[in-house]
């Protein structure tokens, strides 16, 4: 019989329980013994809960109180040396993931180490802490959560399916210790699988019966060398175990990737979300004792499952492989949905038709039921479900509510000339040059600065309407003068109003638009305990109405140095937002690039002279494959560029990028033809850099001059040096001077007094070339 799975839980909690309980364990308020006491209980309601919904194969193993990856590397002794003298077990895990500082005592000396590092986990929004590993690595095998989570589970009676990452993800997913030190992580596999073996081990003494392995390396280009690296490492572990393994893959297509693993393993997971197309190529790559996953309800994202679309390509599945060897599933974790649309009464009553095409992890599970409800048994045995379920897929399909007409037409119709500016940049650039007279090294920041308590108590209070809108406007006025003064005082050169009325780059001007719409509990973990709760893009999207003009244009008429509009960019309008899934991500990109190139028109109009459009998630975006960069990057360019076209030359274009790793998509980051770009640099110096060794960016460019994520205030001499080091490598008249990224997360003393060190900086230099002159 089909057999209805899940891969993974919102282990957060409905709530975010998980998150108060381990943050209050930070804070001291809370024991070890309370916290897994606590964890344990959140658990069993999961369990519980998933059970309820008639899911067979229920994941354990799934829980971390930080992030899996760090579980696994703390499990096996991969534990870097700066952590080792921290003794409890428990805070030196949280140490590896969070950093530690404790200052010293009569009986213990002060500690203070950073964490380890953290990356996005494939093209999700969640990061997970790289392991680090040394050359000659030893690995220990010590409490391996999966194995104390089924015991758990197993106590209350229920029977689960224990999660751990595969050895070769876990390899391939570190880093060599040293930056120096190059070595392939993968050379480590021969020490680290006897403890797999070892822990296999105990799962099977605990009663488990299948154990999901998740590999999702198995969706990346991958090199002959680590497709052996597959078979060497399930050979050794079938051949040690008993047990009925599940390699799982996600977040992309396989092909030939899992040919290694044919007749090796038991079973394998794949995600038919991401790539339905695949299923008629890997059913011949399954061994004749194979069971196949089906990854077939969207983990990712927050729309209900078309119930007929998945049965149907399940069938595909069953005939060629029978009933038995077929499990359907979630494409990936559910931890990367919210918990359920029970919590979003506001929707549910505002809109309840968008409410219908909604689908968090505890409805999701249903789905899946249903699915493998409909293959055993036949669809006449879940009727009502499937009817209810293709009455809102339809109502989804055709409502008016997600289709503009006017906007569809727009973007049919959008002219050659609007993806361009109507000049190059040297033709600009002189236009720019005349109109704003700016100084050499020009000076200026990302666009916000301190988010103070005070700002945040006025936004609370408006929206829960204990401030009229006027007094709200005069508060967010007074910050403004106030943000706009401390430049002119400090001696910037091209200012920003600072953002005050937004909460947040892209939910602010989702607010602004049509198509998007908000949440009450929709939180993902973004990383450790840090929640987000992305909007929801459902309909096509426009402008309801011009967006920062008014803002902008009261922090212009406080100032004769030229002020800098601010927008967010349509691919980080994208990215950060769950998107709808039922147009082609360019399209819905190109509503929003028209969307912002209305308001760039505008802000031109009103007499601004620059304008950035921050693009921060275009690096992110960028598909798993190499074979899927190109057509991503051609889209993504182009509605950069269709928002910020629609302007005569002397308007000048700025863009902001942060979280490094551009050197990749460096020719991407040239076609944007952004004036000027702002973009990270302090925490990367040399790799930034080095890239202007063989390729040239022809516009101006402002690499950030100092870690705006740290409250420690640069001094001048270090932002001299890494100044000097830029005009190495880019001419003088293309050189800004900025902060690495926005200024809202610090507070005021830090931040004036690093822009006072910066403005020197840049003062400086420009004596130094009078000089010279
Ligand atoms: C994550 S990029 C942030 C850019 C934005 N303009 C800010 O300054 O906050
Ligand atoms: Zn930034």
């Amino acid at each position: 019989m089909v057999v209805a799975t899940n891969l993974g839980f919102p282990y957060v909690g409905a709530k975010r329980e998980l998150k108060k309980l381990v943050e209050s364990y930070w804070s001291a308020k809370t024991t070890e013994a309370e916290l897994r006491q606590g964890v344990q209980e959140i658990q069993a309601k999961h369990w519980k809960l998933q059970q309820a919904q008639g899911l067979e194969h229920i994941p354990s193993g799934d829980y971390t109180l930080w992030d899996r990856v760090l579980d696994t590397a703390h499990q096996f002794g991969a534990i870097p040396a700066r952590y080792q003298n921290i003794s409890n077990p428990l805070d030196q895990y949280f140490a590896m993931g969070r950093g530690l500082q404790k200052p010293a005592t009569e009986t213990t000396p002060k500690v203070d180490v950073p964490a380890m590092e953290m990356k996005k986990w494939f093209d999700t929004n969640y990061h997970f802490t790289v392991p680090e590993f040394e050359i000659d690595q030893a690995f220990t095998l010590q409490n391996p959560r999966a194995v104390e989570q089924f015991k758990t589970a197993k106590a209350l009676g229920i029977q689960t399916r224990p999660v751990i990452v595969g050895p070769v993800s876990f390899l391939k997913l570190g880093k060599p210790v040293k930056s120096g030190e190059q070595f392939d992580t993968l050379s480590l596999l021969p020490k680290v699988l006897p403890l797999y073996v070892e822990l296999l081990k105990q799962l099977a003494e605990a009663g488990a019966e299948w154990v999901q392995i998740d590999e999702p390396v198995l969706i990346f280009d991958l090199d002959a060398e680590t497709k052996l690296a597959f078979e060497r490492a399930y050979k050794t572990l079938k051949a040690a175990s008993s047990l009925k393994l599940l390699v799982a893959a996600y977040f992309g297509r396989v092909e030939n990737n899992i040919y290694p693993l044919k007749d090796l393993v038991d079973g394998l997971h794949l995600d038919f979300v991401r790539a339905p197309q695949e299923l008629e190529q890997v059913l011949p790559l399954i061994g004749e004792n194979q069971v196949l996953s089906l990854g077939l309800v969207d983990g990712r994202n927050i729309w209900i499952n078309n119930l007929e679309q998945s049965i149907q390509l399940a069938e595909k599945a069953v005939a060629a492989l029978g009933k038995d060897r077929i499990f359907v599933g979630p494409s990936c974790s559910l931890a990367h949905s919210p918990f359920s649309t029970e919590f979003e009464t506001k929707i549910e009553k505002a809109n309840p038709e968008l409410f219908s095409w909604l689908s968090f992890s505890v409805q999701k599970c249903k789905e899946i039921v249903t699915i493998a409800k409909a293959l055993n048994e036949g669809r006449d045995a879940v009727k009502a479900e499937l009817a209810a379920n293709a009455a809102a897929v339809e109502s989804r399909r055709t409502s008016p509510q997600t289709t503009n007409k006017e906007v569809r037409e727009r973007v049919a119709q959008i002219p050659a000339s609007a993806w361009k500016r109507a000049s190059p940049f040297p033709v600009r650039r002189e236009a720019q040059v005349k109109k704003l007279n700016l100084p050499l090294y020009p000076t200026t920041t990302i666009g916000s600065f301190p988010q103070t308590k005070e700002i945040r108590i006025a936004r609370q209070k408006h929206n829960k309407g204990e401030l009229s809108d006027a007094d709200y406007d005069a508060f967010i006025k007074a910050q403004m003068k106030e943000v706009v003064d401390f430049q002119e005082k400090v001696g910037l050169d091209v200012l920003v109003h600072g953002e005050p009325e937004r909460n947040d780059m892209v939910e602010h001007f989702g607010h602004l638009l049509y198509g998007y719409d908000f949440t009450q509990n929709g939180w993902v973990v973004s990383y450790g305990s840090r929640c987000v709760k992305p909007p929801v893009i459902f309909g096509d999207v426009s402008r309801r109405g011009p967006m920062t003009i008014d803002e902008i244009k009261y922090a212009q008429s406080l100032t004769s140095k030229p002020m800098k509009g601010m927008l967010t960019g349509p691919v980080t309008m994208m990215k950060w937002a769950f998107v709808r899934d039922d147009i082609p991500a360019k399209d819905l990109c190109a509503q929003v690039g028209l969307a912002l190139r209305d308001e760039v028109d505008d802000l031109e109009a009103a007499g601004i002279p620059c304008i950035q459009v921050d693009e921060p998630a275009i690096r992110e975006g960028l598909p798993i494959r190499r074979a899927d960069w190109d057509a991503y990057l051609e889209w993504s360019v182009a509605c950069f560029r269709l928002s910020t076209s629609g302007i005569s030359d002397e308007t000048q274009i700025h863009t902001h990028m942060c979280y490094s790793d551009f050197n990749d998509i460096f020719d991407a980051i040239v076609a944007l033809d952004a004036d000027v770009i702002t973009i990270e640099n302090s925490k990367s110096d040399e790799k930034l850099l080095k890239i202007f060794e063989t390729k040239q960016y022809t516009n101006e460019i402002g690499p950030g001059l100092y870690d705006i994520h740290s409250p420690r205030v640069p001094s001048v001499e270090e932002m001299k040096k890494r100044f000097a080091d830029m005009l190495k490598y880019i001419p003088d008249h293309l050189l800004w001077a900025n902060p690495d990224c926005g200024l809202k997360t610090r507070q005021w003393p830090e931040t004036e007094a690093a822009l006072v060190n910066l403005v020197e900086v840049a003062k400086y230099f420009r004596s130094l070339k009078a000089q010279q002159a």
